[in-house]
Parts: C-alpha cells; structure tokens; sequence
C-alpha cells in the first residue's frame, strides 16, 4: 500500500482527556493525540467508501504519560445502527504497541486486548472502547468505521472514564465511580493479523473494495452470532 500522507489531523487536545484521567485535577497541557478521519489512497478507493458508508481513519498516539497514566483515547460508545445494534468498528495497529480496554455498555464484560503492530482487533457492538499507548514509542492505528455512526462520549464523562484505569507503573485500580460488584479486568487473546471469518483475514486497507469483509461495519446485527465466539478465550 502507498503511504497515505497524513494531513490536517483532529487534534485532542489534553485538556479534554481530564474529565476521563483517574486525577481529573491535574496538569495536562497541549495536544495528546491526532486523528486523520476520511482517508484513502485514491479517487477509486474514496469513492467506494462514500458509497458503502465507511471511514479509514488513522490515529497517532505518541508514548507519553498523563497524570500518572498511560496516554488514552477519551473513550466513547456507538449509538444504534437501523437494525438496532450498535455500530461496531476494526482498528489495525499499523506501528507500536497497544491496549483496547472494551467494556459492554451493561458493564457485564470489560476486556483489554493487547496489541502489536499488524494485529486486528474488533470492537463488538455495545461495547465502549479505549485505546491505550502501553509504551514510550509512538502508536499508529487504522481503523474502518461506518460513516454513519458517531460517537457517544458523555457515558465515559459521567463515570470519569472507564472502569479501570491502567497507570504506567503497571498498576490497574478500578474506577471507583464503578460499582464494585463490575467484573475483573480479563484480558483475552489477540486474534492477530487474521479474524476468523466473515471478519476481515487481512490488513484494514486491503478490504477497501471488498463488500462482504466490511458488511458487518453496517450491519452489526447480522453477526451477532460470530461476535460472540471473538472474546471467549482468556
Ligand atoms: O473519539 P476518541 O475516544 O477520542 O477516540 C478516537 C478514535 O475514535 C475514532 O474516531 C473512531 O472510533 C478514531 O478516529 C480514533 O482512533
């Protein structure tokens, strides 16, 4: 794939990461990470996004510490697709490192998938989701999204982000805004660069093209089933 320069990004700015930080008083200044959203490499591929309604986005995540913490998206859910299940969404670590904290609206699951560069991890639908820079490299990560969905930010707000914070000297507290009743952090097995089917066995970008890979992007309740099986393993 040719390098998709990476311009005019959404910047997100520190200061908004303070109402999800375990400290929501301290000192956080500047930009903390870079969303390039709508990307492709060419008329044919844009076209073919615009007309099945999804996004290539690519997020950058320097390594860098925040309040104690790891640095972390702000976290958000997806509201419904009009088949009633929330829009899921694919990221692919491009470079570095990273931790997915995905936690189910009712909070009956919260997982952290870990990982590394060329590693596919799926959002199921319901589930809100954090990115984690783990390290002190730079974190690259594609993802593919239905254009139609946006983001829901105000459950991560009220609840000062998600139910476990991860700092960077390896300690992992509860959120103590969370009910003490929620289950454990478990972490699960990456399915690394390959999903099993109908998900996608290849990297982000290839699957531009390729209707039945991405169907699942809008139609998250025609895979209820497959989401299912994705997370069992600890
Ligand atoms: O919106 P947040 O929680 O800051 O997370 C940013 C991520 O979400 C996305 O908007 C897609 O879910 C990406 O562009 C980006 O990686």
């Amino acid at each position: 794939m040719q390098t998709i320069p990476l311009v005019n990004p959404d910047v997100r700015k520190c200061s908004e990461l303070l109402p999800v930080m375990a400290d929501p008083n301290c000192l956080c200044e500047g930009p903390a990470y870079e969303m390039f959203r709508g990307l492709s490499n060419n008329e044919n591929d844009k076209d073919w996004l615009l007309s099945h309604q999804i996004r290539y986005d690519i997020t950058r995540i320097p390594g860098r510490i925040i309040c104690g913490e790891w640095i972390k998206t702000k976290g958000h859910y997806h509201q419904h697709a009009p088949d009633s299940y929330a829009y899921t969404e694919i990221y692919e670590v491009l470079e570095g490192e990273a931790l997915y904290l995905l936690q189910k609206q009712d909070l009956s699951d919260i997982i952290l998938v870990r990982a590394h560069a060329g590693d596919l991890v799926l959002i199921p639908p319901g589930y809100g989701h954090v990115t984690i820079n783990p390290s002190k490299e730079t974190l690259l990560m594609a993802n593919l999204v239905s254009s139609a969905f946006t983001s829901e930010y105000m459950p991560f707000e009220e609840m000062q982000g998600a139910a476990y914070y991860l700092f960077a000297d390896g300690k992992i507290s509860r959120n103590p805004r969370y009910p003490d009743t929620i289950p454990h952090l478990r972490e699960v097995t990456c399915h690394g660069k390959s999903l099993p089917l109908p998900f996608p066995q290849q990297t982000l970008y290839s699957c531009i093209g390729d209707e039945k890979c991405l169907d699942f992007l809008n139609k998250p309740g025609s895979y209820i089933e497959e989401y299912k099986k994705l997370y069992l393993f600890t």
